[in-house]
């Protein structure tokens, strides 16, 4: 199914998303992820590629197949471009094709000094027009609420995510963020932009305090001060920071939705305890058709 369709037939949607487990841990540890992911429903589920840069993209392609024929889930798989060529992108996209996977997340992916970079895409939006142009394909794109890191300012960053979509992405996927009006402030800049695709709303339940610092140093997400007082209390209280991460996603996502938010997607970070938690907390929240 074509991911703009699914936005036209929900509201709000429900995703969530996933990485491959590292080289040394087995593949079956993801299947016991997705077993459990699976009976909550998503309406579709992502699949990173090299998150954070880390070179790790031996398995999305199989997880994404997987997700789709074994789970008969919609899958998308997340693509970068910083360290390939064209050749090896059109190799990856015969493969995703041949495994029945229609839906791409096209990004341009971290800089890794460690992992080096080829020159044929500069942008996303490369990527993106260069899967468009060989066709076959539904492309979603990222945006970012703060702007990205590597932006002069927020102008900037806005005109360079009109043309990702000019491009041909068909659906945006947030940066996590902590704090909703930052998130509804993008929205009013984006769509005076003239950006009109569905936007969806990234959000990261934290579970402990290693894991914050990893995805601020990553994503460079702002952290507000009732953020940092929970952080700050329950430190060395792991149940309790958990709980409260929960809380936190939970009370984000409500009031999202309230404002009419055409998506959450939800980093699960392969823990399906978490996401259960979140889902019955908004079980009744996700009933809305267009
Ligand atoms: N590996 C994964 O699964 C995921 C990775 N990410 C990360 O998000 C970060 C950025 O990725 P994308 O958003 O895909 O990159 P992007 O290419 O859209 O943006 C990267 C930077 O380049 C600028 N830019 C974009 N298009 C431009 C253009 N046409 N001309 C001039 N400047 C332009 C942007 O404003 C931004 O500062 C990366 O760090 C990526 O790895 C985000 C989500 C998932
Ligand atoms: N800049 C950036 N890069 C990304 O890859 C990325 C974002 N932002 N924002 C949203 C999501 C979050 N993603 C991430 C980020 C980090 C890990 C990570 O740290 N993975 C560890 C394992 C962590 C664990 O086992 O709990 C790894 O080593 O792969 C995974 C997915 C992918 N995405």
């Amino acid at each position: 199914m074509q991911i703009s369709k699914l936005f036209e037939q929900k509201s709000p949607v429900l995703s969530f998303e996933v990485f491959p487990p590292k080289k040394e841990s087995p593949i079956e540890t993801i299947y016991q992820t997705l077993d459990e992911l699976h009976d909550l429903s998503p309406d579709f589920i992502s699949v990173t590629y090299s998150a954070g840069g880390s070179g790790g993209n031996h398995l999305t392609c199989d997880i994404a197949s997987a997700i789709k024929n074994k789970y008969g889930i919609l899958p998308i798989a997340h693509l970068t471009c910083v360290s390939a060529d064209k050749e090896q992108i059109s190799a990856e996209l015969d493969r995703l094709k041949e495994n029945g996977v229609e839906n791409i997340l096209a990004l341009r992916g971290d800089i890794n000094p460690n992992v080096p970079r080829k020159y044929d895409f500069a942008h996303a939006s490369d990527l993106t027009a260069f899967i468009k142009e060989r066709g076959g394909f539904s492309v979603s794109g990222a945006c970012y609420p703060e702007g990205h890191y590597e932006s002069e300012n927020l102008i900037e960053d806005i005109l360079h995510l009109k043309k990702k979509v000019d491009a041909g992405a068909e659906h945006l996927i947030s940066q996590l963020f902590f704090d909703n009006d930052l998130f509804y402030s993008f929205l009013e800049r984006a769509r005076i932009a003239g950006i009109s695709v569905p936007i969806e709303a990234g959000i990261m339940p934290v579970v402990n305090k290693k894991q914050i610092e990893r995805m601020v140093s990553l994503c460079g997400a702002s952290l507000p001060q009732k953020f940092v007082k929970m952080i700050n209390r329950y430190e060395h209280n792991p149940e309790a920071l958990r709980d409260a991460g929960i809380a936190y996603a939970v009370d984000q996502i409500v009031d999202l939705i309230a404002n009419g938010v055409d998506g959450i997607h939800l980093y699960t970070m392969n823990n399906p305890y978490i996401a259960r938690k979140i889902c019955e907390s908004i079980g009744a929240l996700r009933q809305t058709n267009v």
